[in-house]
């Protein structure tokens, strides 16, 4: 495994034993028929990522993560991920909850869940749940359900996609980052986003920077695209997220 999510896991394991449980109730937002809506509409269900920093980008980005939000969703997005992860992206539950309160679509929680305690801790409408880095996906699954999110399950192997469908989720995530060597390969979501069922939401995470791009995440079957780096950095947000949208 790479050194730096080695060391991210480390982490996520000492959070989930000092999560507080404090978790307020929100009404979840239905992002599965946002994602509908917005095809429907001949536009692109873009996912934009609120992603100060990671392990892979130069430097910090200082931003206002509400108001961030407010001109990604200005620009068409579709739904908001929010990092929730300190340490190596720049991220919190406060601004978590900042973003949901600014916006009124969809807001992923996007962090490194290993264990029940973590999905407690702070509200959204979509929880990431990673395959690779979870010993028991089901139960997590069932558990981020019962606490009122739509789990997103995130594969990057076909073993994985499989092992993600089993579990009854109903929102996919292919992401062509590599965790375990941080190299980004769009090749292989364009590879495995085709055997997601129909009845399934697939969405198309990472590596994705211009029209292009995401135009081939689209043709290769996703039903939605998750994009960070290149919407976060754009000297125009709204810009950016309107062109990834009208692709
Ligand atoms: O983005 C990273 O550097 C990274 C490093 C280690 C673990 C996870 C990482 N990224 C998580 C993600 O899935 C991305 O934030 C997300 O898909 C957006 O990717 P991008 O559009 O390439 O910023």
């Amino acid at each position: 495994m790479h050194p730096d999510v080695r060391e991210i896991l480390e982490d996520a394991e000492e959070r989930a034993e000092s999560a507080e449980r404090a978790f307020d109730t929100v009404d979840p937002r239905d992002f599965i028929g946002a994602v509908e809506e917005t095809k429907e509409a001949g536009r692109v269900p873009v996912v934009a990522e609120v992603k100060p920093t990671s392990p892979t980008t130069e430097g910090t980005v200082a931003l206002d993560p509400a108001e961030t939000a407010r001109e990604m969703v200005a620009g068409g997005a579709t739904a908001v991920s929010v990092l929730t992860e300190p340490r190596r992206f720049g991220g919190s539950a406060d601004a978590l909850r900042e973003v949901r309160e600014a916006v009124d679509v969809p807001v992923l929680r996007k962090d490194f869940v290993v264990d029940e305690a973590q999905i407690r801790e702070v509200r959204a409408d979509l929880l990431l749940l990673i395959t690779a880095f979870v010993d028991d996906l089901g139960g997590l699954v069932d558990e981020a359900r019962s606490a009122g999110f739509e789990p997103l399950v995130e594969t990057h192997t076909r073993d994985e996609l499989e092992t993600a469908l089993r579990t009854g989720a109903r929102v996919i995530g292919v992401n062509s980052r590599d965790l375990r060597r941080l190299e980004v390969d769009l090749g292989r979501a364009e590879e495995l986003l085709p055997t997601v069922p129909d009845d399934r939401v697939g969405v198309a995470e990472s590596g994705m920077e211009k029209p292009e791009d995401v135009r081939r995440m689209i043709d290769a079957g996703a039903d939605a695209v998750l994009v960070g780096t290149a919407i976060t950095r754009a000297d125009d947000v709204r810009e950016k997220t309107r062109e990834l949208v009208e692709a």
